[in-house]
């Protein structure tokens, strides 16, 4: 079994009191550090507004911070900040309804300069790895919810990037989908040892997934508590009806409580 131990080499990205105030006066997010450590699996958890999208696309680079500092570690891939090494999965799939699963795939790679022949072994791969692997040659709308989002994280994963960023990817899905995409996700996680950061409403969820979670609280948004949850991967069915389970639901909580009344915790 694999501990949740924090790794001691060098975070991928570092954030240091971060704020973002959009053009029209709302502070987004105020004074946000975070490092995100390699194979971490962070989730972001708060209330309506508090800024967590805002946070996941500051870290993307789909929008600029007003103030504070942000740095990508290039330590082992000579990567700087404007080459950042990530993947995006949305809520909605966003996937081309005219082109087959595997185009929607390659696009990045496409994008990239890279043809399809080129593409397709590594396409395939990540296809397997989401269980899709029957499914290149079918167009989107003849897939479920599910297989959509599955192929939503293909795509994200094809360049092999070092940090996964999620944004509420399951909160459409129902249950037993959502369950099951949580499994397959932590399997792919642990296997192919990328970093995620996750963003979700949902206790459950939160605690079920990360090793460590984000509690964030609105007006302004900013980040009011840091929850690790040492509990050894892999997690399955024993560990979510097990009483841990519960009593980290119930810490998280207790903690998103505060964050609902705007308290700041401290512990
Ligand atoms: N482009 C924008 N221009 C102005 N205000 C914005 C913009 N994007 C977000 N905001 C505001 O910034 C705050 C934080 O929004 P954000 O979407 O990051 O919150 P969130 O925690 O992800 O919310 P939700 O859980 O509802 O998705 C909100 O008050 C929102 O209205």
């Amino acid at each position: 079994m694999e501990s949740t131990t924090p790794s001691t080499t060098p975070p991928l990205v570092s954030l240091r009191h971060v704020s973002k105030r959009f053009a029209n006066g709302t502070l987004a997010l105020q004074g946000m550090t975070l490092d995100i450590g390699e194979h971490d699996f962070i989730s972001f958890l708060g209330p309506s507004g508090c800024g967590k999208s805002t946070a996941l696309r500051l870290i993307a680079g789909l929008t600029r911070l007003s103030s504070g500092e942000m740095q990508w570690s290039g330590a082992n891939t000579g990567k700087t900040q404007s080459d950042r090494d990530l993947g995006f999965v949305f809520q909605e799939p966003t996937l081309m309804p005219w082109a087959k699963v595997f185009d929607n795939v390659w696009l990045p790679l496409k994008l990239a300069g890279q043809s399809r022949d080129a593409a397709a072994p590594v396409v395939q791969q990540v296809l397997e790895m989401v269980g899709l692997s029957r499914f290149a040659d079918v167009y989107p709308r003849e897939l479920s919810g599910g297989m959509k989002m599955r192929v939503s994280i293909a795509r994200a994963l094809v360049t092999h990037p070092r940090l996964l960023l999620m944004d509420e990817p399951f909160a459409a899905l129902d249950e037993m989908t959502r369950i099951k995409l949580n499994n397959d996700l932590l399997a792919i996680w642990r296997e192919h040892r990328f970093s995620v950061v996750f963003v979700t409403h949902s206790v459950y969820e939160s605690v079920y997934l990360s090793n460590r979670i984000v509690v964030m609280a609105a007006r302004p948004g900013r980040v009011i508590d840091e929850i690790r949850i040492e509990e050894p991967y892999p997690r399955g069915e024993e560990f979510r009806t097990s009483s841990r389970y519960n009593a980290h639901c119930t810490a998280v909580s207790q903690s998103l409580h505060g964050a609902l009344h705007g308290v700041d915790i401290d512990h």
